[in-house]
């Protein structure tokens, strides 16, 4: 049976409850079978922002979504070692199963973003966005997008890195078992 599949791209450095709760929300409102997290191996547009490793995202990754039977990782980024071009990896990811629906989910500091993505008239073309909106952006676009009404959340991977940096405390903003990794491993300049 054709199976629909969400897909949240992102750098995850590190996960936090805004992934969690606009996966979930989604799966749910959009009946879908599976949400998977992927993870770039290097974010198009970004620079290195930290010191944590491609495993550290990972590992902190898995913590996070073991508790959800729905969630899934993607680990297609990873594994081709470049930059993390979306059209390439959803012509890739459709190649390889071709019987699947594919939704991908996108914030809207991205969703302002999506003019500069590589080959962004042909990835409209390939699969189904979903835009989430996010405080601070104005998620506007002229590009097909289905907007989906959830909480916005005011979280970001930026934000907490800076908070651990200042020695803030980052509680209920990840995950528990995220943040004993991040102590343990003295990650974002743990104090
Ligand atoms: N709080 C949020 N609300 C809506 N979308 C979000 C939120 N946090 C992340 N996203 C979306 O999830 C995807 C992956 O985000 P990413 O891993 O880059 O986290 P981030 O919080 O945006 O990180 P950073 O602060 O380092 O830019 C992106 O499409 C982003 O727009
Ligand atoms: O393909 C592009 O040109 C492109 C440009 C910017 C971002 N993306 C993807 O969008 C997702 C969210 O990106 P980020 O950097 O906010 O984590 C992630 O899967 C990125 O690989 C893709």
């Amino acid at each position: 049976m054709k199976k629909k599949i969400g897909i949240l791209g992102g750098t995850f450095d590190p996960p936090h409850i805004g992934h969690l709760i606009i996966a979930d929300q989604i799966l749910n409102l959009y009946k879908l079978d599976e949400i998977r997290f992927m993870p770039n191996y290097l974010p198009p547009h970004k620079e290195k922002l930290s010191n944590t490793t491609i495993q550290d995202r990972l590992r902190m990754l898995e913590l996070s979504i073991k508790e959800h039977d729905r969630f899934k990782i993607e680990t297609i980024e990873l594994k081709r070692k470049e930059k993390s071009y979306t059209y390439n990896t959803m012509v890739l990811l459709k190649q390889l199963e071709p019987d699947h629906e594919f939704f991908f989910i996108i914030g809207g500091d991205m969703i302002d973003y999506l003019p500069k993505w590589y080959k962004i008239e042909e990835l409209m073309e390939l699969v189904q966005f979903i835009g989430v909106e996010r405080p601070m952006s104005k998620g506007e676009t002229t590009y097909p997008i289905q907007f989906i009404d959830i909480p916005s959340i005011y979280i970001s991977s930026s934000m907490i890195r800076e908070k651990i940096a200042n020695g803030q405390s980052v509680k209920y903003l990840l995950p528990e078992h995220v943040i004993s990794y991040i102590e343990e491993h003295k990650l974002y300049g743990t104090k």
